[in-house]
């Protein structure tokens, strides 16, 4: 195979969450705009086979998604066994496929394709766009020729591995949002009034939902309020605020640009996706971190954004529907601080982060 125009053929792991699928989809663009072929290994969760719906031009195949168990019980024994046989389903895969490079881009669901690569002899590469990375990626890590991380406080984690900071990649599709107007009427809603993206990541956020639903009354008048609930909440948010004027209630949002385009500012969780997007577009933002995720990881990111002054972080658990209502006022009603928090969000930002992840797998494809 050729490596010298990038017409190689790369496998890219990402399936899992919307954390670890955006970013793998917007290397898939880069690769293939670059002339190489690329499968992409997801998992069978529903947002992962809406993906393959909405990109018709890339290969797609489906393995397990895996998940360790929290404690040592008899579920690490499946655990383990589901890793094996995974592993042994990649190889298949990346020899059939004629693999050139495997790409992770995070999770325990990275791991069997690049030790699968490693036992093949290619060279794999794990991507993790946290402040705090996680375990899987450690340990990936250790199977992979370098590792590409989308925040610096994470390169301490990785220590006497190739680390290059690439940034997180973003989907073509952030790169060309609609105007405010036709954004705001695709949610029903008005473009001329100060307008709240509420979102929770690709998996919702029971507890903030609740939180901004009996905040909404207190917010400035006139504020608008566009809230993705996520799949599982959609109907209970829809209850409780839907009915409310200038308050839109969405399950999944599958157009994202179109989210961002039509708001002043957001109100999110702290996954490392969502957090890139705020940065690339220059949004001001409150980030209130789930707390439970591993390692209490987006804490760490939230505060990278915080030490910035791209965002106001607010903990979830010193955090009530008075104290939200005061936040959110505070920034809605600020125009002066909503652009400097933009300024300093997009200072944040690696708009070439696909083309840095794709170079640097070059460069070591070269030298094969
Ligand atoms: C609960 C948890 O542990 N989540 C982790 C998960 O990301 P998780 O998928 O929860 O969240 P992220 O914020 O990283 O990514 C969400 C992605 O989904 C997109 N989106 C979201 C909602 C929607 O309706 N439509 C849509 O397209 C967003 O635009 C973004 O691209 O992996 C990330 C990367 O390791 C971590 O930083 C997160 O902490």
């Amino acid at each position: 195979m050729d490596h010298s125009g990038g017409k190689s053929s790369l496998v890219i792991a990402c399936g899992g969450t919307g954390g670890h699928l955006f970013p793998g989809l917007a290397v898939a663009e880069e690769w293939t705009a670059r002339g190489g072929e690329v499968l992409l290994l997801i998992s069978e969760k529903k947002i992962d086979q809406e993906a393959k719906r909405k990109y018709p031009q890339y290969r797609f195949e489906t393995v397990p998604a895996i998940a360790k168990p929290a404690t040592f019980s008899p579920k690490m024994l499946s655990f383990l066994a589901k890793l094996w046989s995974t592993k042994g389903r990649c190889g298949a895969l990346l020899k059939e496929f004629k693999a050139d490079a495997v790409l992770g881009m995070g999770g325990f669901t990275s791991l069997p394709p690049c030790w699968a690569a490693k036992r093949a002899g290619l060279p794999a590469f794990v991507h993790d766009s946290n402040a705090l990375p996680g375990k899987a990626n450690r340990l990936t890590s250790k199977f992979c020729r370098k590792v590409f991380i989308g925040m610096d406080p994470a390169k301490a984690f990785f220590p006497g591995m190739d680390v290059v900071q690439t940034g997180t990649p973003v989907r073509a599709e952030m790169r060309s949002l609609p105007g405010r107007k036709d954004a705001a009427a695709k949610f029903g809603l008005d473009p001329s009034k100060p307008t709240l993206l509420v979102t929770g990541g690709s998996q919702g956020a029971r507890r903030l939902n609740s939180l901004v639903a009996m905040a909404f009354p207190d917010f400035p008048k006139g504020t608008q309020v566009l809230h993705i609930a996520g799949p599982l909440d959609e109907a209970r948010v829809e209850q409780e605020a839907g009915a409310r004027h200038g308050y839109r209630v969405i399950g999944f949002c599958d157009d994202m640009p179109s989210a961002y385009a039509a708001s002043d500012a957001v109100l999110s969780r702290s996954g490392a996706s969502s957090m890139t997007e705020l940065s690339f577009l220059g949004l001001p933002s409150i980030l209130v971190p789930f707390p439970y995720a591993a390692d209490d990881h987006q804490t760490r990111n939230a505060e990278v954004f915080e030490k910035a002054g791209a965002a106001f972080l607010e903990p979830e658990g010193a955090l009530d529907a008075a104290k939200l209502a005061a936040r959110v006022t505070s920034l809605m009603s600020d125009l002066q601080t909503r652009e400097r928090m933009a300024q300093a969000a997009r200072s944040l930002a690696v708009p070439d982060a696909a083309a840095r992840v794709c170079d640097a797998i070059e460069a070591t494809l070269s030298r094969k």
